[in-house]
């Protein structure tokens, strides 16, 4: 099979591939790009294979940065865009179920194609854009398979967080899983617990924002991944409340609110288990208050001062999230009423702590208590948001 027009991601690395190609080595594209133009998917970065060793690739290009030599790879840069080319390499010597310990280079692209995952990641694209398909790759893109190549339990204790990347992309992709790599997975799913949670978390989240990650989550916990991935009680309340989602979220926020929601985790509680995935304070923080805004919104439609407090970052994500679960909510009028407030964060006030002490407050708590008060009255309409206004409202 051969691709014609390749789009502007591969024409712009193909000066890369031909100059290994005039430095006498071989180079292909190899990896998700090639799986990618084949299903039409958009390309985010292309990875490159050749034969020539790392020190070799170096030789050939003016720019290059080490970043995995050990194993392999050298990122070019050309023409203000970054390139992996990694050497042809086999992956003895695993150890611990991880990544590989050392890495052996071949002299084909054959050994390659066959340390790598699912026959749809063992796919290689030469310059003149024709496939190279040793494990019947293209028949499971058609056939919309994830099957690992060779035996797939060798692939997994080879590296144990292929069983989470084999659900994420059932849920990418909208693939299914091949019979003998589910049961595989479902008879070693514990060799997870080897694999960090950060590692495991982004694959989890790739899963639960995917297109499909309704039956993702399924096989996820049918063949116990579930059981080894971090602080997942109520995996059982998951699975029967999952499928009321209306669609799969596309936010990682909303994706991480949803689950605390539906599985009723309290908001003392939200903390721990959002560090317990090891998430960033950032996505904690954010996480935090959208829950908080949705079991307000279960509750009262918020007033004005509410909607002041909670901000359009966090009142659009809690919008999105009340959409998924199926939570009736005036969207509209929700955000015409934030959009209408007088002043749409603290820096909009027209006065800070400093005027008030100019006009006479002595700094304190009482202070900071009239400031708010001030801010109420300006975002319920009460007080203009002038100085002048506002002067006049501190002398009274
Ligand atoms: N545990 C892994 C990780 C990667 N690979 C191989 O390395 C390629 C590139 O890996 P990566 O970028 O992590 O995944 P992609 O398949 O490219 O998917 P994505 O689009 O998410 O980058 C894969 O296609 C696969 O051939 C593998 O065999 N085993
Ligand atoms: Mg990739």
């Amino acid at each position: 099979m051969k691709i014609d027009n390749l789009p502007d991601v591969f024409m712009a690395a193909m000066p890369v591939l031909k100059t290994l190609e005039d430095g006498s080595f071989e180079a292909y594209f190899v990896g998700g790009s090639v799986r990618d133009i084949l299903l039409g998917r958009h390309i985010h970065d292309v990875d490159i294979a050749t034969s020539a060793y790392p020190e070799e690739v170096k030789e050939l290009f003016d720019k290059s940065i080490d970043t995995g030599i050990k194993h392999g790879t050298v990122t070019v840069l050309y023409n203000g865009e970054s390139y992996e080319i990694t050497t042809f390499r086999t992956e003895s010597g695993y150890q611990d179920f991880r990544r590989p310990d050392h890495v052996t280079f071949v002299q084909n692209l054959d050994e390659d194609l066959k340390r790598r995952d699912f026959t749809i990641n063992a796919l290689a694209m030469n310059t003149d854009g024709e496939i190279v398909d040793l494990f019947d790759g293209l028949d499971d893109l058609h056939h919309q398979l994830i099957r690992a190549v060779g035996n797939p339990e060798t692939r997994f204790h080879e590296d144990a967080l292929r069983m989470m990347r084999a659900v994420r992309f059932m849920s990418q992709l909208k693939f299914s899983l091949g019979e003998k790599t589910e049961q595989a997975i479902a008879d070693n799913h514990e060799l997870l617990k080897k694999i960090s949670v950060e590692r495991i978390r982004d694959e989890f989240v790739k899963m639960g924002i995917g297109p499909n990650s309704r039956e993702a989550f399924q096989v996820f916990l049918d063949t116990k991944l579930s059981e080894d991935v971090p602080d997942f009680e109520g995996k059982s309340e998951l699975l029967s409340v999952y499928p009321k989602l209306q669609f799969s979220p596309t936010l990682e926020t909303s994706l991480w609110s949803i689950i605390i929601i539906l599985l009723k985790i309290q908001n003392d509680k939200i903390g721990k288990f959002m560090r317990d995935w090891k998430n960033s304070n950032a996505m904690t923080n954010d996480v935090e208050q959208i829950v908080a805004f949705f079991d307000l919104l279960s509750d009262h439609v918020p007033s004005d001062y509410e909607l002041f407090i909670t901000g359009k970052k966090t009142l659009l994500n809690t919008i999105d999230v009340a959409h998924i679960l199926g939570q009736p909510v005036d969207s509209e009028a929700l955000v015409d009423r934030y959009l209408a407030l007088p002043i749409k964060n603290s820096n909009e006030l027209a006065v800070d702590g400093r005027f008030l002490i100019e006009n006479g407050v002595r700094p304190g708590p009482k202070l900071g208590k009239l400031l708010n008060e001030i801010k109420q009255k300006v975002i319920s309409g009460e007080l203009e948001n002038t100085e002048d206004a506002i002067g006049e409202y501190i002398q009274a």
